[in-house]
């Protein structure tokens, strides 16, 4: 559901937020609408760096800051390097495990490879900045002297991301503790160094944000905004970004651009036309159509909808290989180059191999145990046939004239077998 677009709002980025889905909270709309209409706001989303991939749930602050660059502001991407060192509390039961300064760089030189594609770096165009360059040179009685002294434990402690913990009597450590300070301050310098006016985050971030509203009118006598996404669930519940099988990743490196695609074309019907409005860039009188489509035909909408987040995460090539490559598999029933492909020596596929050893492999399903089950309940089939034998083999004899055996889990799940 959308919220209503106040006849008020009258910037371009806001009138967005607000039609595309975006919008959870603000600050202050109001005061904040004024200042972008001033034109090249200058605003900032923090990514810590404790994978070495953002993964879909960090896309769509991501898209919020693509559309401040679109329309005329100005985005920093801020990597946590100094935030990863302590781990935010925010939404999480339990303390992070903390890394070592090695991962934390490498974990950086990963997530940036995303933004070259999403952002124009040019001249007066996006910046990637991160905050190690000014949290790791703090002095602790200066800080607590100089920025400490304008938090009360009192209301520290009402922010969900301590409260929780203490209401479920589970640890925080003094360490984490300290996160909104620091994330408050980083807004503080951004607003200093860069005249950074605007933080956006998902809304589990508001204390974090609101935070460094408050400090910067007590330390600084500036206007800070803070704007804040919904935490996206899917239709059925589930938290967005996460499947049973991990994160849904924006790298290459760690989840193909097939899968990437699938994850997209797997998507829910009701969720169809919320994630055109919030992952792709379409405009809102094609998303109203493609969203109305019923029956079957939804597909060709969840399609559009695969391609084009593929496009914008993957590049096009990336997006269109996918669509070809699903194109082939599905609607030709050929074998299509790109499917995740198992490599066996000649010899043992000679002698024959067990179709529940070789979904596994393939990743079709988890486990040797779940690829029995699924050929006892009929899903499986090797070459577009069904096997119901749970002990089944395939062999040689099975290659196709292409060379490669097909093995299907579902409709959707497929892989090849090939002779090394
Ligand atoms: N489903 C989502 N919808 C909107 N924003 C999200 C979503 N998932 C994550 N985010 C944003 O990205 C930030 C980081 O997400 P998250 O905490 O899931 O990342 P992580 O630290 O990589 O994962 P984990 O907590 O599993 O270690 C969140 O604080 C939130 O602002
Ligand atoms: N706390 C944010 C990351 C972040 C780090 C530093 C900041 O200044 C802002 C945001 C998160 O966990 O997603």
């Amino acid at each position: 559901m959308n919220t209503p677009v106040p006849a008020s709002v009258k910037s371009d980025f806001l009138r967005i937020m607000l039609e595309r889905g975006y919008y959870h909270q603000a600050t202050d709309l109001e005061a904040l609408d004024k200042a972008l209409l001033a034109g090249g706001l200058v605003g900032y989303n923090g990514y810590d760096a404790t994978a070495d991939s953002l993964h879909v749930g960090h896309l769509l602050p991501t898209m919020i800051q693509r559309w401040l660059q679109k329309t005329g502001g100005r985005p920093i991407l801020l990597m946590g390097g100094g935030t990863t060192r302590i781990g935010d509390p925010s939404g999480r039961d339990e303390t992070r495990q903390l890394l070592t300064d090695e991962v934390i760089a490498a974990n950086i030189a990963g997530i940036r490879t995303v933004f070259d594609r999403l952002f124009d770096f040019g001249p007066s165009g996006a910046r990637l900045v991160n905050n190690a360059e000014w949290l790791d040179r703090l002095e602790y009685i200066s800080f607590l002297r100089d920025i400490g002294r304008h938090f009360t434990i009192n209301r520290m402690l009402t922010f969900d991301s301590v409260r929780l913990r203490l209401d479920r009597e589970q640890p925080l450590t003094f360490l984490e503790f300290n996160y909104m300070i620091l994330q408050a301050y980083d807004f503080v310098e951004l607003s200093r160094r860069y005249g950074c006016v605007l933080q956006t985050g998902g809304s589990d971030q508001w204390g974090n944000i609101v935070n460094g509203v408050d400090l910067g009118r007590r330390i600084a006598n500036r206007d800070l905004f803070g704007l804040t996404c919904p935490l996206l669930t899917t239709a059925s519940g589930a938290k967005m970004g996460k499947t049973a099988a991990g994160a849904v990743w924006l790298n290459r490196e760690r989840l193909s651009d097939w899968d990437f695609w699938q994850y997209w074309r797997n998507t829910e019907d009701a969720d169809v036309g919320r994630f055109l409005k919030l992952f792709t860039e379409l405009p809102l009188d094609e998303i109203a159509r493609l969203e109305a489509l019923q029956g079957a035909e939804i597909n060709e909408a969840k399609k559009i909808l695969a391609t084009e987040v593929t496009r914008l995460v993957r590049g096009d090539e990336a997006a269109d290989a996918a669509a070809e490559t699903a194109r082939r598999t599905f609607e030709q029933g050929a074998l299509a180059e790109g499917l995740p492909t198992v490599e066996l020596p000649a010899d043992e596929l000679a002698a024959g191999v067990a179709v529940y050893g070789l979904l596994a492999k393939a990743g079709l399903v988890a486990s040797n145990g779940e690829a029995r089950r699924q050929i006892k309940q009929a899903a499986v089939r090797v070459n577009d046939q069904p096997v119901t034998d749970e002990f089944a083999k395939v062999g040689s004899g099975d290659l196709t004239a292409d060379g490669v055996i097909k093995l299907s889990v579902g409709r959707k799940r497929h892989a090849l077998v090939k002779p090394a």
